[in-house]
């Protein structure tokens, strides 16, 4: 048995590559270059290059600036961040940009990459002082957290700034302030703010994304203020468009975030092809049937696919986007991410981290161990519990604090020993239901205070404010216990920053195992349902009592992940990977066959005498193949029809006497018949087994000897698997069985498929003589060597000779959806053969039935000339059972160079007078593309087209064909 794939290999020319080499970095071999030319090829070896890279730069970087920051450090200001800091002004750059004519360019005193970080937020919010007079905050979340970590690069950040600013006078001044700051912002109205960001943001996209849900109130004025809101958001990512349009350099790289800006990367490609675009959630990605709720699950997703690179926190998230790809729109999800048209996006999971040593060092600052000496005194005797959270429902706040009131009420000697510090940052307080949550939470708080509080002390301090940034880190320094109880978090930065604060300490973290974070401190952490009250109480219990040597070794572990997958690790392995990205791209679109020449075809086509049109059927005759196939009659779309667009042209050429046309189609023969019966053309049916001229009865060109005694085992296998497969089908044809799970539920499909395919390798049936051709949702058993480039020798033998044709042929266009293995057909007509042929596909024991098949191996090592010269007698007939089979006929069709005149060939495809055409399928074999079969209705048109013209002008008249 031999077994062939859908994909073929792609072979890499590194000639494009980034110059990586050991001689440009002065970086010796290592045992990463996996091959001699140490030149890397495959997308992991060239990833680990750049890794290396990254860190001899870095090695060298730390050691500069270890000397000259030591002793300025200042971890509570903006000047913190590095990148926020540089000495030149966006207004020196827009300046430089525009200098000379006209043109903009790179600025040439940077030799590190541009990024444009694009998020909804700014870095910092803005408060309005005067009429031109702003003050800078810096904006609270993880996001920001992270994003200031990153020094690597040259960036420039794109967002809002927390503030509606009408008047020209008071944007100017903002531009200028932030220009300071490396901040570039996005004037958003007031209206546009509600409807965007109060509204779609957090009102549908946040809940959704964190499986709270849609809306359900009031269904009707949801429904009607859904479209309203998801206009204004398409409108606001729009408007992020235009002004990343205005800051773009060429080359520059760019990063949008979050799910604010889903319908970013759409439009940054709209406007620039080549722009470098990644988008990173920074949220959860729910099950796709959670995704599926949206009314704009399908434009969202594709708008975020429209990006080269997509990321997430956790592998979870990353296979859930590419789940909802393949469900609701269709595509192929592949582990590099999901495909479209030949045309990859690439998806993975890159899950951020902190800036640890900015905590780190923070705590050897003055101020911080007087914050922390305070707290210290003011909860001596007591155990330190801490929260920190922004005030939001996926938090688990109410969760969190009945927890803690379930443990005192179980634990009353714990009462005046333990507090819970709940530092809940507002957030949002637009939207109604953070405004119900604040009161909620409130009213909790209120009870268990009044419930376990005494005169002097209170079990809970709850905070309605943001920390600074000291304060913060000594609180994180002292707690003994931190809690996070969140009901879904995209990461949760709070535990890594408690993490990072507790080298001394190593007090306990009890994490939530919806929060991303658990994916890596899960080990160290203590991890918990927020919903199961009583297991986070008895967690609680089990933390406060935990020994030392436990504790120190649970925090061990997380402390290493912490300081090791830090920001700037994280967007270091962002950027790369989406720099690769672009490279892993343009090697894909080289393997890309040109689009055809239609001009020329034609042309080449009018100034012939005796073509032959080889036409595929499947998805280059038929309507375009809709993968999803979910609506209308299913039924109805098994069976493939003749596009009624291509009737008339069909018709036409199939007239013009100069031409032959051969519809060659793996379909079975009632197929051919019902679609082409009427017509003048040649029918070859089951991949060229079957040979028909319209006018005539069927022959078939099978070997005699041909084995078929798979065929029973085969489909008893395949009834098996369309019973427990919903919706798949199989189809019995005379020399192929197919096995189709177009229809099915894809993932099921593929998980079926691939039982199958073991089944048929590693079963009863592995050594029987047969073929297993995989299509993209289809299984297909075969005799050995039945192809259509093994058929098409005889096939054009019986055409010339039934034809009595004196000339040979001189032009050759040849188109189809095949399969790689059928692809064999485009490979004949070739004056030479590649000189890589692809390797022959995994054979089994049992050796092929060597009958007309051998003729194609033994010609395939010949020239064009040599295997047209060497045609073999017919094989001998067999008669089917259904249909008349014309044996005599066929038998006496034996067609040799004899047949045209003395010496001349059957073939002389003059220059390039051969066009074989893939339709769809850009990993091919073929010379040209065409996208669809709308291509293909055009070609035939235009071919229709210039042999009427021709006719008219040189009064030729019709004959039959
Ligand atoms: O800007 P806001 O609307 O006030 O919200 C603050 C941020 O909240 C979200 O943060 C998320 O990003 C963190 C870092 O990746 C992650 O650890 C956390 O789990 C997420 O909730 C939101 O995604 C940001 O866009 C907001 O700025
Ligand atoms: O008073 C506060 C409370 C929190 N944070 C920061 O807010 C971020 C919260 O990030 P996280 O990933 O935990 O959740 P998010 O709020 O982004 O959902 C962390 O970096 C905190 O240091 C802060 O700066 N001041």
């Amino acid at each position: 048995m031999s077994i062939s794939s859908p994909d073929t290999c792609i072979s890499h020319n590194n000639n494009n590559l980034p110059n990586l080499s050991n001689k440009s970095n002065g970086m010796r071999g290592n045992k990463y270059n996996c091959n001699n030319s140490g030149t890397p090829r495959t997308r992991l070896e060239r990833l680990l290059r750049e890794r290396e890279l990254r860190k001899f730069n870095k090695s060298l970087n730390d050691g500069e600036t270890e000397l000259s920051n030591n002793d300025s450090f200042s971890p509570d200001s903006f000047e913190a961040f590095s990148w926020f800091n540089d000495e030149e002004s966006l207004e020196t750059i827009s300046a430089n940009r525009c200098s000379t004519d006209g043109c903009e360019r790179q600025d040439s005193r940077t030799s590190r990459e541009r990024l444009l970080v694009v998020a909804n937020r700014l870095p910092v919010s803005a408060v309005r002082r005067g009429v031109d007079s702003w003050h800078l905050e810096i904006s609270v979340g993880g996001l920001v957290s992270a994003l200031l970590g990153v020094k690597e690069f040259e960036t420039r950040w794109i967002g809002w700034a927390g503030v509606n600013v009408p008047d020209e006078i008071g944007q100017r001044a903002l531009i200028k302030a932030l220009a300071e700051k490396r901040c570039i912002p996005v004037f958003l109205d007031e209206e546009i703010v509600h409807q965007y960001y109060n509204g779609y943001c957090n009102n549908i996209l946040w809940p959704l994304f964190h499986y709270l849900g849609l809306p359900q109130e009031d269904r009707l004025a949801t429904t009607r203020s859904f479209q309203s809101q998801f206009d204004a958001y398409k409108k606001a990512n729009q408007m992020f468009a235009e002004v990343v349009k205005e800051h773009y350099v060429e080359g520059d790289v760019v990063w949008c975030h979050d799910y604010h800006l889903m319908f970013l990367p759409k439009c940054l490609k709209e406007r620039n092809r080549k722009m470098k675009v990644g988008w990173f959630l920074h949220t959860p990605f729910p099950s796709s049937e959670i995704h599926r709720t949206l009314p704009s699950r399908s434009e969202l997703l594709r708008s975020v696919l429209a990006a080269d690179l997509v990321g997430f926190h956790t592998y979870d998230y990353a296979r859930h986007f590419v789940s909802a790809c393949t469900r609701i729109l269709g595509l192929e999800g592949t582990p590099e991410g999901v495909e479209d048209q030949g045309r990859l996006t690439r998806v993975a999971a890159f899950p951020i981290g902190i800036d640890s040593d900015r905590f780190i060092r923070a705590l050897e600052l003055p101020q911080v161990q007087d914050h922390m000496k305070e707290l210290k005194e003011r909860f001596a005797g007591r155990k330190v519990m801490l929260g920190v959270d922004r005030l939001d429902m996926i938090k688990g706040i109410p969760q969190k604090i009945l927890a803690f009131e379930k443990f005192l009420e179980e634990n009353p000697n714990w009462r005046d020993k333990v507090v819970l510090l709940q530092i809940a940052v507002p957030t949002r307080t637009d939207v109604p239901e953070y405004q119900k949550l604040t009161s909620q939470v409130h009213e909790i708080v209120g009870r268990i205070n009044g419930r376990f509080g005494t005169l002097t002390a209170v079990p809970i301090h709850h905070l309605d404010r943001s920390l600074d940034f000291h304060a913060l880190c000594a609180l994180y320094a002292v707690t003994d216990v931190a809690l996070v109880t969140s009901l879904r978090d995209g990461m949760n930065l709070v535990s890594y920053e408690f993490v990072a604060c507790q080298a001394s300490k190593k007090g306990v973290l009890i994490l939530s195992e919806f929060a991303g974070a658990a994916q890596s401190l899960g080990a160290g952490a203590i991890l918990v349902n927020p919903w199961n009250v009583t297991e986070v109480a008895s967690s609680i219990g089990y933390a406060l009592n935990m020994p030392a040597d436990e504790r120190e070794k649970r925090h061990h572990h997380n402390f290493v992940h912490v300081t090791t997958h830090t920001s700037q690790e994280w967007a270091a392995t962002f950027v790369s990977e989406l720099n690769d990205t672009i490279v892993e791209a343009q090697l894909r679109t080289r393997q890309i066959p040109p689009p055809l020449p239609i001009e020329v075809a034609v042309d080449r086509y009018a100034k012939s005498n005796n073509r032959l049109l080889i036409l595929g059927f499947n998805a280059t005759l038929t309507e375009p193949v809709d993968t999803l196939g979910r609506k209308g009659s299913q039924i109805k779309e098994m069976e493939p029809k003749l596009r009624p667009d291509l009737q008339e042209p069909l018709r036409k050429l199939c007239d013009d006497p100069k031409t032959t046309i051969v519809v060659l189609s793996g379909s079975d023969r009632s197929v051919l018949d019902d679609n082409f019966g009427d017509y003048s053309m040649w029918l070859a049916a089951e991949n060229g087994m079957f040979l028909r001229a319209t006018k005539g009865d069927w022959m078939t060109t099978m070997p005699e000897n041909l084995n078929m005694e798979w065929v029973d085992s085969v489909k008893h296998v395949f009834e098996y698997f369309t019973e427990r497969t919903p919706r798949s089908h199989f189809e019995l044809r005379e020399t192929s069985l197919i096995w189709n799970y177009k229809y099915a539920d894809v993932e099921f499909g593929r998980l079926q498929a691939r039982d199958l395919l073991q089944h048929l390798w590693t079963g009863p049936i592995s050594n029987a003589s047969l073929d297993v051709v995989q299509g993209s949702r289809s299984i297909e058993v075969r005799s050995v060597g039945v192809t259509k480039g093994a058929a098409i020798d005889r096939i054009l033998g019986e055409i010339v000779h039934n034809k009595g044709m004196k000339e040979p042929i001189d032009y050759v266009l040849c188109i189809g959806h095949f399969l790689a293995k059928d692809e064999d057909i485009y490979t004949f007509f070739e004056p030479e053969l590649p000189s890589e042929v692809p390797a022959p596909v995994r054979s089994h024991v049992t050796p092929p039935v060597r009958t007309s098949v051998s003729k194609l191996s033994t010609s395939r090592s010949l020239s064009r000339e040599d295997r047209l010269k060497k045609h073999r007698p017919m094989p001998t007939i067999e008669r089917s059972k259904s249909y008349h089979v014309n044996t005599d006929v066929f038998q006496s069709r034996v067609v040799d160079r004899m047949s045209l005149q003395e010496g001349s060939s059957v073939l002389d495809l003059q220059g390039d007078n051969y066009f074989s055409c893939s339709v769809a399928r850009k990993r091919s074999n073929a010379r040209y593309l065409l996208r669809s079969s709308d291509d293909v209705v055009k070609l035939l048109t235009e071919l229709t087209n210039s042999w009427i013209d021709s006719m008219n002008t040189d009064g030729s008249t019709m004959e039959g064909n």
